[in-house]
């Protein structure tokens, strides 16, 4: 920042945040994720006044899903980091998706591309505390369990030599639209955001103002700070869980055969559920390529306990799991 009058609260925040987090090393390159909207304009604006103090390296990434409403965004953002006078990146979608779940892998998946080919060692997306609100009780009601809960970290490595970092997640939504208002920024307001077939536009326009005005008016950081907490419980137990996993797979590594894995049933069973079902989930991440779902995990934690002989019926592509004396057998296939 050159003339301190332009030194707003918001300002003093991200400051503030990035050095006692140690979210970016001073005079990195650093990709800023802009999708155009208010939270993603408004993070690029700080930290271009913060980057005189920080001598980062700015560029600007977008990737462009071929949305019919996006008609002409990309050319926008091009615009915008032109008048920045900073490097422009674009990703183009090979195939147009209307899911919201493989739009978001595609646009991570295209950001670490960028990210690896340009050697930048940070790509930085602008979630607010509003979205982790909406994060949480959006996990909260499809029941995704503690770790959905968690799941807006601060930073967590996005491909080999590039970390995604979120330094806006105690700025909220109101904050930024009003920085973006004293600072003219070019906003691209997407239509989409008001659409309330999607849930998650439900949740931010129905369910959290109803949560405001009649429980609490500052839910937006109270679901923060839960999921604050809740990181640091998910983190230990994960630990602890990957160690019980590897005991009860014995000499096994990940990086065997997957025809015949196994768990030992006695090691299994001198642990707590919380750690018998994580470690369960982490032994199913290992042995099957599809997602791992609650029931499945439910079936092969009923195996600790049960008969001789006992078996899950078939997963996906026809694997299981039995019981054959003190271990857990899984087979890829019958016959395996
Ligand atoms: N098309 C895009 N191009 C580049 N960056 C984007 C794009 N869309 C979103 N982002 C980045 O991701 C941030 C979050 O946007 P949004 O909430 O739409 O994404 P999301 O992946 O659906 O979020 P969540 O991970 O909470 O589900 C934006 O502020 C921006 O930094």
């Amino acid at each position: 920042m050159s003339q301190r009058s332009d030194w707003t609260l918001i300002h003093a925040h991200l400051h503030q945040t990035l050095q006692q987090r140690q979210l970016l090393a001073p005079s990195r390159p650093v990709l800023v994720a802009v999708s155009g909207g208010q939270d993603s304009l408004c993070l690029m604006k700080l930290l271009l006044d913060l980057q005189p103090k920080w001598k980062w390296q700015l560029a600007i990434a977008h990737c462009d899903h071929r949305w019919p409403a996006d008609k002409g965004l990309a050319d926008h953002i091009e615009q915008v980091a032109q008048s920045w006078a900073i490097p422009f990146y674009l990703e183009i979608a090979d195939q147009v998706t209307t899911s919201e779940g493989a739009a978001r892998q595609w646009r991570y998946q295209a950001l670490g591309k960028i990210a690896q080919t340009y050697q930048y060692q940070y790509v930085v997306t602008a979630h607010t505390q509003s979205d982790r609100a909406e994060t949480v009780l959006y996990n909260l009601i499809r029941g995704t369990g503690v770790d959905g809960l968690q799941s807006l970290t601060w930073q967590r490595p996005l491909v080999a030599g590039v970390q995604l970092v979120r330094p806006l997640l105690e700025v909220t939504r109101r904050e930024t639209g009003e920085f973006v208002e004293q600072q003219h920024l070019p906003v691209w307001l997407d239509a989409y955001n008001q659409d309330l077939r999607y849930a998650r536009n439900r949740i931010r326009q129905e369910v959290l103002p109803y949560l405001k005005t009649h429980f609490n008016p500052r839910v937006e950081t109270a679901l923060g700070h839960t999921a604050e907490l809740l990181r640091a419980d998910v983190e230990y137990l994960e630990t602890a869980a990957r160690s019980l996993r590897e005991q009860a797979m014995g000499s096994m590594s990940e990086n065997e055969p997957t025809t015949t894995l196994k768990l030992n049933r006695l090691i299994l069973r001198q642990a707590d559920l919380a750690l018998q079902r994580r470690a369960i989930r982490q032994f199913l991440t290992i042995v099957q390529p599809k997602a791992t779902n609650f029931e499945q995990i439910e079936a092969i934690t009923a195996l600790i306990e049960a008969p001789n002989r006992s078996r899950t019926s078939s997963f996906p592509g026809g694997a299981s799991a039995q019981v054959e004396g003190d271990w857990i057998i899984w087979r890829n296939s019958q016959g395996d």
